[in-house]
């Protein structure tokens, strides 16, 4: 066979593989139109979406512990791990939920997104409501890695919170770390110390997680799965199987999944491998600046009114690195992001 015929017959395949899933997924809308028109579905109630698989999804119902497998009606697109969603269920005889179909959407306080393979941005998590960046004594963060992730959280708009984990091999005297964190704080981040290696070492965490939808970030090796693994004791988590699908490369790497926590203090994670990768991507000159908090109230005052903050006479921003009321190193730190921007 010719390689053009080949490729030829594997479109062929491909186009009826999409027609048959388009017509199964047709077929399934209209049987649950029927279902719903013929009242085999109790009444509307509200729930959160904790998995997705393509078109299915588990949803949690308010008020209860145990998800109940839906459908997605065909309008509905992109749901995601952490929407509210309306929903109705079907009971069995016995009265138990067996199975749903989402009808609709809640809208979102917040969503997090990420690039898909041909770069467009696509959510994968909705209404989180803080983003812990874990940072660790072993291996040390740079300040201009703490700004990008920084960065990359206020674009979002969802607040970060800094983690500082590994505190056990902290120094006695505290360690340059502590000082470096405490500019953060000054700023007005929240910081929480952590360690694995205690009991006492997540309790200033659980305070902080209570009553809220978390996302843990950071670099490799800070101890992200240690801190969830302890957090989560009874969840498998299933981070290897995660990790096995991530080196098939299938796209289950960015489903995300939503935990509640054991203590029952309204506390929840959303993680999945594609979540904690989350960095700088996507970001203009002007809200790499925005990034900077200190530097809010000063964009805008600059002579001229496209100031890119270098040399300009009468920057805003300049002047207030000269004064000593915005960082050097934060300031440096800016430039190097805005400079790497532009090699991209
Ligand atoms: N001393 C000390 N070691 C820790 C602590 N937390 C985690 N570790 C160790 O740090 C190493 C990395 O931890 P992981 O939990 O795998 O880190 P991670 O952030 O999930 O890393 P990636 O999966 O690569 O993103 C492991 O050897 C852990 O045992 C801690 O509080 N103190
Ligand atoms: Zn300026």
């Amino acid at each position: 066979m010719t390689k053009r015929k080949l490729s030829r017959q594997q479109r062929w395949r491909v186009e009826k593989v999409q027609a048959e899933r388009a017509a199964r997924a047709a077929r399934k809308d209209s049987q649950d139109s029927e279902k719903l028109a013929a009242g085999e579905y109790g009444p509307e109630r509200p729930g959160r979406v904790i998995a997705h698989f393509g078109r299915t999804l588990d949803v949690r119902p308010d008020g209860a512990e145990t998800p109940v497998r839906c459908h997605l009606r065909a309008n509905l697109e992109g749901l995601v791990t952490g929407d509210r969603v309306i929903w109705r269920g079907r009971e069995d005889a016995m009265g138990a939920l067996v199975e749903g179909v989402v009808v609709a959407r809640g809208d979102r306080d917040s969503v997090l997104e990420r690039p898909d393979a041909r770069g467009q941005l696509k959510p994968v998590a909705a209404n989180i409501d803080q983003l812990l960046i874990v940072f660790a004594v072993e291996p040390a963060p740079h300040a201009n890695l703490i700004d990008r992730y920084l960065v990359a959280a206020e674009a979002t708009g969802i607040a970060p919170v800094l983690v500082l984990n590994k505190i056990d091999l902290l120094p006695d005297a505290g360690g340059e770390l502590r000082d470096l964190l405490g500019r953060y704080e000054a700023l007005g981040y929240p910081v929480v110390a952590s360690t694995t290696a205690g009991e006492a070492g997540l309790d200033a965490l659980h305070a902080r997680l209570a009553g809220r939808t978390s996302v843990f970030v950071g670099q490799s090796g800070v101890g992200k799965s240690s801190l969830i693994d302890r957090l989560l004791p009874d969840e498998e988590l299933r981070i290897g199987e995660l990790s096995k699908d991530s080196r098939k490369g299938t796209h289950t790497t960015t489903t995300a999944k939503l935990y509640a926590l054991p203590n029952a203090d309204g506390a929840e994670l959303i993680d999945s491998p594609g979540i904690r990768e989350f960095g700088l991507i996507h970001l203009d000159e002007q809200q790499v600046a925005e990034g900077f908090i200190e530097f809010r109230e000063l964009l805008g005052h600059c002579r001229f009114r496209d100031c890119r903050h270098r040399q300009e006479p009468g920057c805003a921003l300049l002047e207030a690195v000269e004064r000593g009321e915005v960082h050097a190193e934060r300031f440096a730190s800016y430039r190097r992001i805005v400079d790497t921007l532009c090699e991209s």
